[in-house]
């Protein structure tokens, strides 16, 4: 894949600096001067000129301080007035002379209100605090007191240097205090905290600033970029025909819950696929709405159950225990979504998708042991992802304004494509549907590499963000009108 953003744990990137730093390269000294020119573009923008501007650096005890304070040495020298609050005992003695040889000015925190009014009275903070020294439990002290005084009187606009403090830099935890940026200057490589939830938005826009690390291993977590999907997509061939394709067995909805059936075959015939066949109570539903659906049994690439049916639905329980007997002894992959995650046997492999929200995913943990509720897991997604998918075997999708995806081999996604707008009922269906055409269209290849599953689950994620943006840019989005513009986005996503 080419475009996909890679992120890597505060012990990486220690590990990758460790021969630079042996080698006399200067790490802090590169850090220090590319945050300046981000600083000094945010500054422009915001003000026109770089004169007179007013940036209050809050400096923490270590070297994430440090980068701090050359930066504001550097823009001291520019005509900018440096303010530098040090939030600690302890401070890098470099930087601190740096800024001091500068003309910038240092205040030791010993009146907290007056250190809060310069900073929501200047121009800019830098936010030095922490950085991947953080012990992710969030600010302690006086700098947590310094950030919620800051805080209480209205943030002003905040750049992070590496990460936001307090953040969990690699489980994009957030307790306590943190000190959410407008923009973050991540420095070596991007960390897992400024893409996973529920952290990830408390570092605003990312740039990142290449020091020529190499890292060694895998890449903790990652994103997929718009770029990625065509690589992963199923796109027929010249001579296709429509078994090559794909064919995707549909077990949805029922009379109480009709509409699920109609958004999930939506999903899978709007993405594109041989075929779609569906089994269950409302076929003459889901005809009406797709003449091309082919109602009853025959043989299918891959599954889609779920959506709409209730696990005491005597029809189509007797439907997806079919399907799951496909799925185990012929490795069939398959999406299980909502009322099947009760159905699920005790271990499936990873080519088995599941898709639940924060409160099934704690139901599906609980019924495995686990006692956890809705909000432990919003509170730390991707453990309790990880955890569903060791406890089951399968690729857990974790949907939620980002979604994230643990899948074999390490694996792990985190997405965030979509307008909050998607949070609508029947959306997940449409997201079951189309991950069911990917899986349908790729099966061999989820056969031979398992791990291939989260990677298209983290595209059906992409594609269905996109989809609900394209429906309607800014606006209110209905389930059905996000699978309507899924060919319009795939389109647009394979030609990019
Ligand atoms: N390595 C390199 O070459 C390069 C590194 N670079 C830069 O260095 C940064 C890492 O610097 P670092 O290792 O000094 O850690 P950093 O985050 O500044 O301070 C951590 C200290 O804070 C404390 N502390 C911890 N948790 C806390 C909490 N919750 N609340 C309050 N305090 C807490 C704890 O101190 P303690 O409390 O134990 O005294 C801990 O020792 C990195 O992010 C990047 O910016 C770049 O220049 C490129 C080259
Ligand atoms: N705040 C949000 N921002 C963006 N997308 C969201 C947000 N909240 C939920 N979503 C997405 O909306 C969809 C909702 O699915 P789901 O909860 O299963 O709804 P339903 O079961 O009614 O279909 C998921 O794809 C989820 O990732
Ligand atoms: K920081």
């Amino acid at each position: 894949m080419r475009n996909v953003l890679q992120t890597w744990t505060s012990a990486q990137v220690r590990a990758a600096e460790e021969p630079l730093l042996a080698a006399g390269v200067p790490l802090m000294g590169r850090a220090a001067f590319a945050l300046h020119v981000w600083v000094a573009d945010a500054l422009r923008d915001r003000r026109g000129t770089l004169t007179g501007a007013r940036v209050v650096v809050l400096v923490g005890p270590g070297n994430n301080g440090g980068d701090a304070l050359h930066a504001g040495a550097l823009l001291a020298r520019r005509g900018v007035e440096v303010h530098a609050v040090l939030t600690a005992d302890r401070v890098h003695q470099g930087g601190l002379t740096a800024l001091r040889a500068a003309g910038g000015r240092v205040l030791r925190l010993e009146r907290l209100e007056d250190a809060a009014a310069l900073a929501v009275g200047a121009d800019l903070v830098l936010d030095g605090v922490l950085g991947i020294g953080s012990d992710g439990s969030g600010l302690r002290g006086a700098a947590g007191a310094l950030v919620e005084a800051i805080v209480q009187r209205g943030r002003p606009y905040v750049v992070a240097v590496d990460v936001p403090s307090g953040l969990g830099v690699d489980d994009g935890r957030r307790e306590g205090v943190v000190l959410d940026a407008d923009l973050t200057v991540s420095f070596g490589t991007l960390k897992p905290g400024l893409v996973l939830p529920p952290g990830a938005r408390a570092a605003g826009r990312v740039e990142h600033v290449d020091l020529g690390l190499e890292p060694a291993g895998a890449p903790a977590v990652v994103r997929l970029e718009a770029a990625d999907v065509a690589d992963l997509w199923p796109v027929p061939a010249p001579d296709a025909h429509k078994y090559t394709r794909g064919v995707v067995g549909v077990v949805a909805g029922s009379r109480a819950y009709a509409g699920a059936a109609v958004l999930t075959t939506s999903g899978a015939v709007r993405a594109g696929v041989g075929m779609v066949r569906y089994l269950g109570d409302v076929a003459d539903l889901v005809v009406a709405a797709h003449p091309e659906v082919v109602v009853g049994h025959g043989r299918v690439q891959a599954w889609v159950f779920g959506p709409g049916v209730s696990p005491d639905d005597a029809g189509q329980r007797r439907r997806i225990e079919y399907a799951v007997q496909h799925v185990r002894e012929r490795g069939e992959p398959a999406v299980v979504d909502a009322g099947a995650l009760d159905l699920l046997p005790p271990h499936v492999g990873p080519h088995a998708v599941i898709t639940p929200h924060a409160g099934e995913l704690a139901r599906l943990l609980g019924q495995r042991g686990e006692a956890v509720d809705r909000a432990d897991v919003e509170a730390e997604p991707l453990r309790w992802a990880r955890r569903a998918h060791e406890l089951t075997g399968a690729t857990v999708l974790l949907k939620g304004s980002v979604t994230v995806v643990v899948g074999a081999r390490g694996a792990v996604y985190a997405q965030a494509d979509a307008p909050p707008w998607l949070a609508t009922a029947g959306a997940g269906d449409v997201l079951a549907g189309l991950l069911g055409a990917l899986l349908a269209g790729r099966a061999q290849a989820v056969q031979e590499d398992p791990s291939l599953a989260a990677a298209l689950a983290a595209a059906a994620a992409l594609v269905h963000g996109r989809a609900a943006h394209r429906a309607n840019p800014g606006g209110p989005v209905a389930a059905q009108a996000v699978a309507d513009a899924l060919p319009g986005t795939i389109a647009e996503l394979l030609g990019a």
